[in-house]
């Protein structure tokens, strides 16, 4: 195995989710000090600025939090949907404001009946709020399109993000719960904090003055039902 490369302390290393979250954080970072632009069109997946002391490695959203607990990045920036399904325990000390959505329980129209089977891309947070509310149906984990499940009969149920609601309008479904809010977080690896605190502090700090700033402790962790709260 490839030895890890050995990183100045002054260096940062940032995870970043190809996708809707790219182009704000990439801006956002910039407006807290770190001048950074990413290429429009290329296969590249990782990026150097070697003026600003940056690298930038453009991963998956589902990678993020793995990346940034082994610390092979400093930093990270994902939604809390996608940080809660991954279970890990990383630092998470800005909520940046952007990406708002929420996690909801979906039916069709109308739909009464028992749930049989839940279709979803967070299995983790699907049964946590199943386990809650009694309900023994099945969860099959899917990876897009998920309110199709509820519209074919895959599922009698699906839980997915709803933003402004129009792609529930759009196919006859409704929100009959919600399980969490979601919005973008900086994450940071614990040891990153404390070898790399120069640059990281003022980061954090220029972060939360930008962002909406420190997360809502009560709805930080695990997920949560808005029955429960
Ligand atoms: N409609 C939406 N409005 C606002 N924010 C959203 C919306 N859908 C998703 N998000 C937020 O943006 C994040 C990234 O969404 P995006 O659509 O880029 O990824 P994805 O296609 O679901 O993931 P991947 O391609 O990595 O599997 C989500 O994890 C969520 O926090
Ligand atoms: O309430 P709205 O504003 O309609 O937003 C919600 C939709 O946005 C996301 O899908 P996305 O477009 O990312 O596609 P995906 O299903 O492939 O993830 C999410 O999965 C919903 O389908």
């Amino acid at each position: 195995m490839t030895p890890a490369p050995v990183r100045a302390p002054d260096h940062l290393t940032l995870a970043l989710p190809k996708g809707r979250i790219l182009e704000e954080a990439v801006a956002l970072l910039s407006l807290a000090g770190l001048p950074l632009t990413l290429p429009e069109k290329s296969r590249a997946l990782r990026h150097e600025f070697p003026d600003v002391g940056v690298t930038i490695l453009e991963l998956r959203n589902q990678d993020v939090p793995v990346y940034v607990d082994l610390g092979v990045a400093d930093v990270g920036i994902v939604g809390k949907d996608v940080l809660i399904e991954s279970g890990r325990g990383v630092y998470e000390p800005v909520d940046l404001g952007f990406a708002r959505c929420r996690l909801s329980l979906i039916r069709e129209v109308g739909a009464t009946g028992p749930l049989v089977r839940v279709g979803t891309k967070y299995p983790r947070a699907a049964r946590a709020y199943l386990s809650a509310h009694g309900i023994p149906a099945e969860v099959v984990k899917l990876s897009g399109n998920i309110e199709l499940a509820a519209l074919t009969g895959l599922a009698e149920a699906v839980i997915d993000l709803v933003q402004t609601g129009s792609t529930l309008r759009a196919n006859n479904l409704e929100e009959v719960d919600v399980l969490f809010e979601s919005s973008a977080r900086l994450i940071v690896n614990r040891a990153a904090l404390k070898l790399r605190r120069e640059r990281l502090r003022p980061l954090i700090s220029r972060l939360r003055e930008l962002g909406a700033g420190e997360p809502d402790r009560a709805s930080a962790g695990q997920p949560q039902t808005s029955q429960q709260s």
